[in-house]
Parts: C-alpha cells; sequence; structure tokens
C-alpha cells in the first residue's frame, strides 16, 4: 500500500504536534518533522513526535549536506526512523551516513531536490546502497509551476529503489503519482495549511488509495492551464494575500473601490492622460477585450475622467473594471451600473476630450508601475498589480498565504488567541 507522509513544515511545536494528530487521524503514516521545524525546535521536536506517535514512522528532514554520519545519529538517537540527506551531498556524506543509519537502525531517503540529472544521480547513489529516493520540487520552484511527475515517471522506469515524491501535491497530483509508481507520497502545503486537517489528509488516503482503479490519463486530463489556474485563485484571494505574497509590494496607494464588494481580476489597459482629459480612457475602452481592466493615470485628483457614459460603454464591451489615479463622477449613475470601478476621488466637474497621453504605455498609477498585460486585482481593500512575468507564481504564492490563513481561522476559532498561534513573543527580533 502506498504511503502517506505529512511534511510538517511549520516552525511551531504546538501546532506541529497538533496538525499531525490531525493528518493521522485522517489517514497520514509517516509523520515528517519537517527542515523549517527541525531548524526552530532542533531534536526536540524528533523526540516529541516520537513519544506522541510510538507507532508511526518518524522522517527527520535534516536535508544533511555534510557532517552526514552525526546529523543521522544526532536524529536516530532522538526517535527518527528515516533521515534524508540531500543527493547533492558529496558521495563520501552519503557513504558515511549509510554506515551511521545501520548503527543506529534507521533508513536513509536520499532527496533528489533541485538536482540537474535526479535520473543519473539516482542511479549513482543505489550504487552506494541508498534503497529510499525522493523526487522533489521544493516549495519555491513549485511557485514557478514545476512538478515531480514527469521526474518520477522517468525515475520508476529505471530503479528498484523505494520511491518517495513531494512537490505540492494535491489528491488530484498524489493519485498520479500513486499511479505513477511512488512508494511514499509526501504531501506538505494541502494538507498542513487546511482549515480541515483531518479531512485533506483523508482526501489524499482517498485518491492515494483509488489509484488501482482509474486510468492516469483520466487523471492527467483533469489539468488546467496555468493561465486558468492562475485566474482562479486570484478570484480566490484576497488583495491583502497576494500583498503579502509579493512581499508587500504591489499595492495601490490612494485608491478604493468605490463600489464596495465587487472584486476584479483581468489584464491591465493602461492610460496616461493630464488633468482631466477623458479621450485616451475612453478610446481605451474601445481596444480593450472582454474581462480587460482599464487603468489610468490622470494627474489630477479634482477633475473628473470618467463618468456615467463611460461606464455604460465599459459595461456593453463586457470589460472587468477601470482603475482610475484621478477622479470620477456621475457617481449615482456609475453605482445603478454596479460596474467596479475603483478610483482616487470623486467629483462633480469634469475635463475636456483633449486627446493628450498615450495608451498601453507603461505608467505609474496609484504609485505603482503598471505596464500592459500585468494582472491587475482589486477589492474592498484595494488594488494590487501583479507583473505578468511572474504573475503564476504570484498567484501561487498568495494562494499559499491564504490557506495558511484559513488553518489559523480555525485555530483561533478553537481557542487560541493570534499571538499564542504563532508564538508571538518567542520570534519577536532580537538585535
Ligand atoms: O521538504 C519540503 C520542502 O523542501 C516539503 O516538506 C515537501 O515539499 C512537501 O511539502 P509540499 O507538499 O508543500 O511541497
Amino acid at each position: 500500500m502506498v504511503k502517506i507522509q505529512v511534511a510538517l513544515d511549520v516552525i511551531e511545536s504546538d501546532r506541529a504536534v497538533k496538525i499531525a494528530e490531525e493528518a493521522v487521524l485522517g489517514g497520514a503514516d509517516w509523520i515528517e518533522a519537517g527542515t523549517p521545524l527541525i531548524k526552530s525546535a532542533g531534536m526536540d521536536i524528533i523526540r516529541r513526535l516520537r513519544e506522541t506517535f510510538p507507532n508511526n514512522i518518524i522522517l527527520a528532514d535534516m536535508k544533511t549536506m555534510d557532517v552526514g554520519a552525526a546529523e543521522v545519529e544526532m536524529a536516530a538517537k532522538s526517535g527518527a526512523n528515516v533521515v534524508t540527506i540531500l543527493a547533492a551531498a558529496d558521495d563520501a556524506v552519503i557513504r558515511d551516513s549509510l554506515l551511521s543509519a545501520k548503527k543506529y537502525g534507521v533508513r536513509i531517503m536520499v532527496d533528489l531536490i533541485s538536482s540537474p540529472d535526479p535520473i543519473a544521480r539516482a542511479k549513482e547513489v543505489e550504487a552506494l546502497g541508498i534503497d529510499l529516493i525522493n523526487v522533489h520540487v521544493g516549495i519555491d520552484a513549485q511557485m514557478t509551476g514545476e512538478s515531480p511527475i514527469e521526474k518520477l515517471r522517468k525515475l520508476a522506469a529505471e530503479t528498484d529503489m523505494e520511491i518517495a515524491v513531494a512537490g505540492g501535491l494535491n489528491p488530484e497530483t498524489a493519485l498520479i503519482a500513486a499511479q505513477t509508481g511512488a512508494d511514499i507520497v509526501i504531501v506538505g502545503s494541502y494538507i498542513i495549511n487546511s482549515d480541515n486537517v483531518k479531512q485533506s489528509a483523508a482526501e489524499i488516503r482517498k485518491a492515494v488509495d483509488s489509484s488501482e482503479s482509474g486510468s492516469i490519463e483520466s487523471a492527467e486530463s483533469n489539468k488546467k492551464s496555468k493561465e486558468e489556474e492562475m485566474i482562479e485563485i486570484f478570484r480566490k484571494v484576497s488583495t491583502s494575500n497576494i500583498s503579502d505574497a509579493m512581499h508587500r509590494k504591489g499595492a495601490m496607494q490612494g485608491i478604493s473601490s468605490k463600489i464596495p464588494g465587487k472584486k476584479i481580476v483581468g489584464k491591465a489597459v493602461t492610460v496616461r492622460t493630464f488633468g482631466g482629459d477623458w479621450a485616451k480612457p475612453v478610446e481605451a475602452i474601445d481596444i480593450s477585450e472582454p474581462g480587460d481592466i482599464v487603468v489610468i493615470y490622470n494627474g489630477d485628483r479634482d477633475i473628473a475622467m470618467w463618468g456615467g457614459l463611460a461606464t455604460l460603454t465599459a459595461v456593453n464591451r463586457k470589460l472587468e473594471g477601470v482603475v482610475v489615479d484621478g477622479a470620477i463622477r456621475d457617481y449615482d449613475e456609475i453605482r445603478q451600473s454596479d460596474f467596479p470601478v475603483f478610483a482616487a476621488n470623486i467629483v462633480p466637474n469634469a475635463g475636456d476630450p483633449k486627446g493628450l497621453g498615450e495608451i498601453n504605455v507603461e505608467i505609474v498609477c496609484g504609485n505603482q508601475t503598471v505596464n500592459p498585460g500585468d494582472y491587475i486585482v482589486g477589492d474592498d481593500s484595494g488594488v494590487v498589480v501583479v507583473p505578468k512575468d511572474r504573475a503564476y507564481e504570484i498567484a501561487r504564492r498568495s494562494e499559499e498565504v491564504w490557506k495558511r490563513e484559513k488553518r489559523l481561522f480555525d485555530e483561533i476559532n478553537n481557542g487560541k488567541t493570534l499571538a499564542g498561534a504563532l508564538e508571538l513573543l518567542k520570534w519577536e527580533t532580537r538585535k
């Protein structure tokens, strides 16, 4: 039977143990003390997991690169059954780790993370005596869309080693992994950041257990394109999540939703104009595609360059919304239209259609640079700009923020405080 390993990639020990308890109830077999957890809590967390889960396999994700024997001894003596060594480590490290593993009765799992030639390296470590290998795409690499499945497929055809697989797996990809030859399916984020850890672990269990029915093709044919996946994520997460994922960058200043409750997600058609000149903004509507967002810098927040007639045209052209670094007017008509308008100000007086300015050039809007085609997301907290070349990665990272917050909501609903759940006092900056 394919094993499920829950990867405890959190830094707070109490949360880790609680999550592990729920995951085991949902069907997880192996428990991984994730690398961040080990760095935060040391071997004490291995001892604690050993005591709490006397009958489960405990894996210490040491990701050892050097001095393997000592690190294996440390983890083994604390109660681990399996210790990870990086495939990038020297052969000498792997050989010595194996000797230490034999001495202390544990197994070594070699982690192929970031290996330039994972198949060749897997064969080399197999020749050194390794019998447990992890085909792994790390968390940051996952955010750019990398998946471990293709590497798994190639490796499964070439080795007799027991194969673990990790890299952003969810029920759909866990099923594909199990069908493709994985013996151990490692799942972190999907389980540990869920607001119902037990249920998420059970979903993985169900998917993996169903791997003998259903074809790989049918599972793979459900896969969405990157663009579809990204839009779906942006519609789900908030601008606050996206801003967190961008390390607080990307949020426009001084611009807010004028139609509360409306969310927009789309590509920017940019306009730069001056002093209430509304010709270019209105012309931009005509060249936009349905679903686009017209993003305008006007440079004068007291003369309106967008009103009821422009709004009606935008509605008819099926635009997603408009973002105005400047003023709007005809607010009653705009409200009636229900069209999402984000702006800096509302005033009665308009400028003239002189035709000064440009469409689809780099602009600065709400103090943020916006290029044509950048992704714009707006909601009641404001507007964020996501550069198009990093849009998929930012979407994936913001989904992780969203999931983590869902889990925290669950913990607070169950009696924790925010400071308590995050062990804030312990983690305050010390200089
Ligand atoms: O070792 C890890 C990161 O280096 C993770 O534990 C592993 O990738 C599983 O987590 P996820 O499912 O979130 O990818």
